[in-house]
């Protein structure tokens, strides 16, 4: 099976190093010309949670033009929310009539974009309990979990054969993923814990850690996911505290201070996914009735710092 992995960076480089060892045809398509031709001419570098060098994955191509990988029996969208629609309009070459398009990208709208470009029967959704990071050109730091790195449903519900074989795929290569029509109900979770860590942690430059043990910290980030919380259970999501509070507390016991993927983008003075996680959570609480003031403070601070980078001291 021919699968392209549209956005090949920290989460990209994961799911798709794990495709390929487990015997799948595995392009990489990404416009980081470096890290693609370092990935080309030495394999995937991944390094483990633990400091662990894997030896190289040699990738079936690693490319920026999508003309080059041609046309894919499945594409997996890994880009930032935010350039969902361009990347999508820059690779037509990947896609054929028939091509499954999934998407495991964080926060609420990947979907939809998805939805406006291809049939409900080709897309599928999910969301990823796993990390990375790109720590230099053609070399990440690669995290899984021993069950669960994956969860995700087709659009029109039901199993189809390739995602059959795409499940086989991430198994036999030790990456455990589950189907199933609750995706939802995990969605809504991580997007809750999302929105606790990302925008908070990257407004306020610190690592989950020292975020969650100062109290101030501890206390913003509890307010940040109980309004999100609370949207979705107005949305009829049985997203349980306790699950998010566990996040936290492994954070502390860990001394987790891996930065988010938002924070690598305040970092880099680049945009982030802020309308997808709690942007999309003031969206849909304005939808449903739920205040969401906290919320909405974090994302005007957001959009304001990604406006104004060239003059922040
Ligand atoms: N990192 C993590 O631990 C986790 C991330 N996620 C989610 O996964 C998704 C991807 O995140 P992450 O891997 O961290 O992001 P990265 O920024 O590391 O990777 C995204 C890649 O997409 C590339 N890209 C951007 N636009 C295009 C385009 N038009 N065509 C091809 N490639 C493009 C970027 O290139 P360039 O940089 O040159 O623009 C970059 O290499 C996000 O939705 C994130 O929220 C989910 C769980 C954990
Ligand atoms: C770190 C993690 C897994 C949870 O916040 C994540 O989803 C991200 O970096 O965006």
């Amino acid at each position: 099976m021919k699968i392209g992995i549209l956005g090949a960076g920290a989460m990209g480089c994961n799911v798709g190093g794990h495709l390929k060892l487990g015997g799948a045809e595995v392009w990489l398509i990404d416009k980081n010309q470096e890290h693609m031709k370092k990935i080309a001419d030495k394999g995937l570098l991944w390094i483990g949670t633990d400091g662990y060098v894997y030896p190289p994955i040699q990738m079936d191509g690693a490319v920026t033009d999508p003309k080059e990988c041609g046309t894919c029996e499945v594409v997996i969208v890994l880009t930032k929310c935010q350039y969902l629609r361009i990347a999508l309009d820059e690779s037509a070459a990947l896609f054929d009539k028939d091509t499954i398009v999934l998407t495991f990208q964080n926060g609420l709208g990947a979907e939809d974009i998805l939805l406006e470009k291809f049939s409900p029967e080709r897309v599928g959704y999910g969301v990823a309990y796993c990390g990375g990071q790109l720590i230099e050109a053609g070399k990440t730091v690669m995290s899984r979990s021993k069950d669960k790195n994956l969860i995700f449903r087709c659009v029109k519900g039901g199993e189809n054969p390739t995602v059959k074989k795409l499940e086989q795929y991430f198994e036999k290569s030790g990456f455990p993923v589950c189907y199933t029509e609750e995706t939802d109900q995990y969605l809504w979770t991580k997007l809750c814990v999302n929105c606790m860590a990302n925008l908070p942690l990257a407004l306020m430059h610190l690592p989950g850690y020292y975020a969650y043990v100062d109290e101030d910290g501890d206390v913003l980030t509890d307010m940040v996911a109980k309004e999100a919380m609370e949207v979705a259970h107005a949305l009829g999501y049985a997203v349980c505290w306790e699950d998010i509070a566990q996040v936290k507390q492994k954070a502390i016991d860990t001394k987790y201070v891996t930065l988010n993927s938002c924070s690598y983008d305040v970092k880099n003075k680049c945009s982030t996914e802020v309308e997808f996680l709690n942007g999309a959570i003031v969206k849909m609480g304005k939808k449903v009735g739920v205040p969401t003031p906290v919320n909405e403070t974090l994302v005007r601070m957001m959009r304001c710092v990604e406006r104004t980078y060239a003059y922040q001291f």
